[in-house]
């Protein structure tokens, strides 16, 4: 027989009042959010970075240095508009609002990453993070599992597609921009990434906590995609970032998306693009939800720093070749280590 399926944060929530020790970070300083100062994150203009205005270079400068010392942005006038944000936001919360039975129809299976859960469990001593999640592949079309996309909310799916292209196309744009920063061919990144390169969907809800001092809705770790697109709760903060050894809380721009390197731009720029380390505090009045969309390398595809960007005096080559970079992330992330370091080469 099956074990029965482990219970979601929410149930938990629902029936128990002791957080099981699984949840328990004893190395978290027990601060709550606003203990920590604001990053200094700059907005973007996609617009502009499209535009073959004056500007539009000045913003690319801005790019470049944006991604090598945060690792991330705040994009705005990126082709979504706010009531269209709002919307996305708004289904994404009547989800999880649904009863654990509905959302059950989608339940993830026990090795597979998609549908509906909490924190996949890789190893024994790993501690699991206090949010449930939905997460869809969502591009390209043949690799969708539809049975785990609701059909409740009924603008569910609809809403979903719509923000699948706008998102393909924002990240297409940005992938485009950064190698111009770098004085590279346009394509050089998509190229690299292959055509079929998949985006994936996470959304992500965080319950209340009673203790947020005990607990992480996320841990920290950095994406193991190229790029992420993160669109935030319009009004609960908890995302963090780590620079310099050190934690700073991300503000929330309600009209923006948060952009992040992951670890194949940072391997494919060696090292030039930074893929910044973040975590999620949770809170005791108020849930939180998100949304973070991957833009993930075709799996067959070898991700390695471009040529351009290695000198053996001045920049020597920082990483290795890797493929199916995101089968090894989970491993490593799940016992706390950076996925990253397996890339690194000794110099
Ligand atoms: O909820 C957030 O703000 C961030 C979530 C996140 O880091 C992720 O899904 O990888
Ligand atoms: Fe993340």
């Amino acid at each position: 027989m099956e074990a029965p399926a482990p219970k979601t944060v929410q149930e938990l929530v629902f029936e128990e009042e002791e957080i099981p020790e699984k949840y328990i970070h004893r190395e978290y300083g027990g601060h709550t959010n606003d203990a920590f100062p604001y990053m200094e994150i700059p907005t973007i203009d996609i617009g502009l970075l499209v535009s073959s205005s004056n500007s539009a270079a000045d913003e690319i400068q801005k790019l470049r240095s944006a991604l090598s010392t945060w690792g991330c942005f705040q994009a705005v006038n990126h082709g979504m508009t706010p009531e269209f944000l709002d919307e996305v936001r708004k289904i994404t919360k009547q989800f999880f609002e649904l009863p654990v039975e509905e959302k059950k129809k989608y339940s993830r299976e026990v090795n597979d990453i998609q549908g509906y859960g909490d924190d996949m469990i890789l190893s024994d001593q790993q501690k699991l993070d206090w949010s449930d999640r939905l997460y869809l592949s969502i591009h390209p079309e043949d690799k969708r599992k539809l049975k785990f996309w609701p059909e409740n909310p009924k603008a569910f799916r609809r809403i979903l597609q719509e923000y699948t292209m706008k998102s393909q196309w924002i990240s297409e744009v940005v992938l485009k921009a950064m190698a111009r920063s770098l004085n590279m061919e346009n394509n050089c990144f998509l190229d690299q990434y292959g055509e079929r390169a998949k985006m994936d969907a996470r959304f992500n809800f965080y319950p209340k906590c009673l203790r947020p001092d005990l607990v992480l809705g996320v841990k920290p770790h950095a994406d193991g995609s190229a790029i992420t697109l993160l669109l935030q709760d319009k009004s609960v903060e908890g995302l963090q970032f780590m620079k310099d050894n050190q934690w700073f809380r991300a503000p929330i721009i309600p009209e923006a998306l948060l952009i992040n390197v992951g670890d194949q731009a940072e391997i494919s720029s060696n090292g030039i693009f930074k893929s910044p380390v973040h975590r999620v505090v949770t809170n005791s009045e108020r849930e939180r939800i998100s949304l973070a969309v991957f833009y993930i390398p075709e799996p067959d595809r070898e991700i390695e720093p471009f040529e351009s960007l290695v000198d053996d005096s001045s920049r020597p080559r920082l990483y290795k070749k890797v493929k199916s970079y995101v089968d090894i992330y989970f491993q490593y992330y799940q016992q706390g280590k950076r996925p990253i370091d397996a890339a690194k080469l000794q110099i």
